[in-house]
């Protein structure tokens, strides 16, 4: 079984390389592979795929099978049936909006690292007890953004977030630049209109302004 320590050094490292986790909902499997391949031209090359709709699973099936050299994480996972799932469909990580003990047990026994989502101390502190120092917070900039981070830098020394929720080009330079952001989540970076209208050059710029923010 792979420790919570080994997963957490796996996040890292993912996010090391980029730190910007584009949030898609797909809803034509056409577009999966020209929408990742629009984001990897623009330097993105970890994405997470929502179960936000029915084609979640099926997406993330097609980009392991047909681009090796993406990291495909699930997002929007809600339960149990739902982690597993993703897993069998290939899942390199899993991301969910909450906490549930359920959840939280998956990730403890499961092969690949959960991101879980946390809005409050008592929620990160549920997932502390049991070892998880990587947390998604979420809607980010609704509950309090920049400043709640910078709150939850004094207690938590060693816990790291990837806000989402709110993200956008305009604070992006703000998130990054605390030490307890490890990367930001978000869908500004392949918007849904975008995608519908399959206007990949633009997708590939966000990206690309994104990582340079992101980099800097
Ligand atoms: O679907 C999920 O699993 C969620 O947790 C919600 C998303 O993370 C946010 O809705 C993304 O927020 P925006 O970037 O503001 O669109």
């Amino acid at each position: 079984m792979t420790s919570l320590t080994d997963k957490t050094r796996t996040l890292d490292a993912l996010f090391s390389r980029t730190r910007l986790l584009p949030l898609l909902n797909i809803e034509r499997l056409d577009d999966v592979l020209p929408l990742a391949d629009a984001l990897a031209e623009g330097g993105v090359n970890t994405l997470e795929i929502t179960l936000r709709t029915a084609l979640g699973i099926e997406a993330i099936a097609l980009l392991r099978a047909e681009r090796p050299a993406l990291t495909i994480g699930a997002g929007t996972v809600l339960g149990a049936e739902q982690y597993q799932a993703v897993l069998a469909a290939g899942a390199q990580f899993v991301v969910t909006p909450g906490c549930t003990d359920e959840l939280l047990q998956c990730g403890l026994d499961g092969p690949v690292p959960l991101l879980p989502g946390i809005a409050t101390a008592s929620e990160l502190m549920v997932g502390y007890r049991l070892g998880y120092r990587r947390f998604k917070l979420f809607p980010a900039h609704i509950i309090g953004g920049v400043g709640l981070l910078k709150a939850f830098s004094g207690p938590f020394k060693d816990a790291r977030f990837c806000p989402t929720g709110g993200v956008s080009q305009d604070n992006l330079a703000a998130y990054l630049a605390l030490s307890n952001v490890m990367a930001v989540g978000g869908s500004w970076i392949a918007p849904a209109e975008l995608i519908a209208q399959q206007r990949w050059g633009e997708i590939t710029a966000l990206a690309h302004a994104a990582g340079q923010v992101g980099s800097a």
